[in-house]
């Protein structure tokens, strides 16, 4: 059985001091980058530059969401450097699969995602040139929001289909986990959260990533932690 995967968020991070914020979350599956252009999202983060040296500074597998208009001109050059994960949003291309089929191409894994008000349905049949799906479950562009359980159903769909055997995907759920909230997700099928202020805003933020864990794990039908 796999282990709930938690991938702190660097948006509650310290910019300045991104090395260490990495060292702080030691033992976390994923790092979670979010990528925003002041386009498709009202708000402006870090790029490729960034995330370069990131990749120099961490173990730590990178799991890049780009909050982007045009993704087809950049997602493919995350790959290239060495991101383990690059999702796109579907919102953002009219082409998705071509999209995912050259971030695979450059040696990652495909991800796309989904904003709070945006049906999976039309996507299902698509998701099999994907890796990962990840949930959006507050409007992208800011962390600390409040979780909306209603995009709960759309985990809940797509872990179906994982667990019939018609999809290989991993499910992830962003925005708004914490103790509260998390193992209303687990319960919903989810593989791998995403946490920013509830990892970056704990005194201790690797026992954050562990105690994250260990709640998804209780809750999961699916998921147990590793022995
Ligand atoms: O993509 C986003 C926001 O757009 C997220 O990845 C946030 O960074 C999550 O932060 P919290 O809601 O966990 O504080
Ligand atoms: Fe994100």
């Amino acid at each position: 059985m796999a282990h709930p995967m938690i991938a702190p968020s660097i948006l509650s991070a310290d910019f300045a001091r991104l090395a260490e914020e990495a060292a702080a979350v030691a033992g976390s599956d994923w790092l979670h980058v979010d990528v925003m252009d002041a386009h498709f999202v009202p708000n402006l983060t870090l790029g490729l530059p960034v995330v370069q040296s990131l990749l120099k500074a961490t173990d730590i597998p990178l799991d890049c969401h780009l909050m982007i208009e045009n993704p087809g001109r950049w997602a493919p050059a995350y790959a290239e450097a060495g991101a383990y994960n690059v999702t796109i949003h579907a919102e953002a291309t009219d082409d998705p699969i071509a999209v995912a089929r050259d971030i695979r191409a450059a040696g990652a894994k495909a991800g796309l995602s989904v904003k709070p008000g945006t049906p999976i349905e039309p996507y299902l049949e698509i998701l099999k040139e994907f890796d990962t799906l990840l949930v959006m479950s507050v409007e992208p562009g800011f962390g600390g929001q409040s979780f909306m359980a209603e995009v709960l159903g759309k985990a809940r769909a797509v872990r179906k289909l994982v667990d019939s055997g018609e999809l290989t995907l991993v499910v992830e759920i962003d925005g708004g986990i914490n103790a509260d909230t998390v193992e209303a997700a687990a319960e919903a099928g989810v593989d791998c959260f995403v946490a920013g202020s509830a990892v970056y805003g704990a005194a201790d933020p690797a026992e954050a990533v562990r105690k994250l864990r260990a709640q998804a794990a209780s809750a999961s039908p699916h998921l147990t932690l590793a022995v």
